[in-house]
């Protein structure tokens, strides 16, 4: 599964600490996802030659098992693990039912890629990981939640969610691309953030007002002579409350504008992973916990009163066998008795018959 060899070695990165304890600090996750073309390999390609230019280079895996090239050395591609065109051949499957059985397959090997990046923990201090082109492969698959969930579990994880700012400006565009980044959040409830690429293009300064601006973005859809305009508006009102807590940078993959507001954003949603995330995961897991081990008292306490019931059952039948087993012998005895009278009476009989006829034929001597 690894392919080290085509990473660049790192330079050691500079030990970090948390602010609250000389702990040394874990590496970050940063899964990055996006529509189709919005962006994300070009985005880690940028991330990657901003954090070689810092001497803290990344260890970057590669979960699109279908991309022809990459534009960055990676440390773990999945292509070594699943052939994706092999699947299609093998399965009879069309290229994104191939994409989400390759997934499925190497998200079976988690635990290998989990200790390689154990393994690598104390040299990096991040951990990129970039992800299909058909984004609901990866969110909406078994693979994505398993992959995204083992990891949120180790280490801060930061789900990263990368939008084509020239294509959102359109209104409805917009509504539905962050529609969609509400449904991931929702999902992973891991903190979030929402990378506004492309801003070489368009600067992302409308879509930041749009956000704080009801009004504003009302009086866009307003414009909008579409079908949906009625829906969007509504769906505007719902999204308000979503927006208050997001947190949004403008970025350039191109140029690398943002880099430095982008890893402001990593740290402050590192903070919210340690004290929000990690802090509500470790009650669900103790509530787990808590769950197993009382359905496993209620198994052994099943288990006791099954088996003393077993116990009980066996002594009655134990008791009845020996009353059964006594009877019998008492029968036993009475027949034997009964065998020893008649042979007595046999002999008595007999003895009276020889005694007769000795009789008669003295009689009869006696008459003659
Ligand atoms: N002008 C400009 N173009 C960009 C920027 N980021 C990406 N692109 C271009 O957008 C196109 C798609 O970029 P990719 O990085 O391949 O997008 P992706 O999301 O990885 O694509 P898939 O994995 O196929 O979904 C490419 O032509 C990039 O050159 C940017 O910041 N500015």
């Amino acid at each position: 599964m690894e392919t080290e060899s085509t990473a660049s070695p790192p330079s050691p990165p500079p030990p970090t600490t948390t602010s609250a304890s000389t702990e040394p600090k874990l590496p970050v996750c940063i899964l990055v996802l996006g529509m189709a073309g919005s962006g994300k390999t070009t985005f880690i390609q940028r991330i990657n030659a901003y954090l070689h230019g810092e001497q803290t280079p990344p260890y970057i895996v590669n979960l699109d098992p279908a991309v022809h090239e990459l534009p960055y050395p990676c440390n773990v591609d999945i292509r070594d693990t699943v052939n994706y065109k092999q699947v299609m051949k093998q399965y009879r499957l069309g290229p994104n039912g191939a994409i989400v059985t390759s997934l499925n397959l190497f998200s079976m090997t988690i635990d290998q890629l989990l200790s390689i990046l154990n393994k690598n923990q104390t040299k990096y201090n991040y951990f990129l990981f970039d992800t299909p082109g058909q984004i609901e492969v990866f969110t909406w698959s078994a693979s994505g939640t398993i992959i995204t969930e083992t990891l949120g579990a180790t280490y801060p994880t930061i789900v990263v969610y990368i939008m084509d700012t020239p294509r959102s400006s359109n209104p409805i565009t917009f509504m539905s691309n962050m529609l969609y980044a509400v449904s991931i959040l929702y999902k992973y409830r891991l903190p979030f953030i929402i990378v506004l690429n492309k801003t070489d293009i368009i600067h992302h300064r409308f879509a930041l007002e749009w956000m704080n601006d009801f009004e504003l973005f009302q009086s866009a859809i307003e414009q909008e002579h579409s079908y949906s305009t009625d829906l969007c508006r509504s769906l505007s009102l719902v999204l308000d409350e979503f927006y208050s807590n997001l947190r949004c940078v403008g970025f350039s993959s191109m140029t690398g504008d943002g880099c430095k507001e982008f890893f402001d954003s990593i740290n402050d949603a590192c903070h919210e992973y340690e004290h929000v995330y990690k802090v509500e995961y470790n009650k669900w897991q103790e509530k787990k916990l808590k769950r197993e081990n009382d359905k496993h008292e209620k198994d052994l306490k099943r288990l006791k009163e099954d088996l003393n019931t077993e116990q009980s059952i066996i002594s009655e039948k134990r008791i009845r066998y020996d009353d059964i087993h006594n009877d019998e012998e008492t029968d036993d005895d009475d027949d034997d008795d009964e065998d020893k009278d008649q042979d007595d009476f046999d002999q008595e009989d007999e003895s009276f018959k020889r005694y007769l006829s000795k009789h008669v034929s003295n009689t009869t001597a006696m008459d003659t």
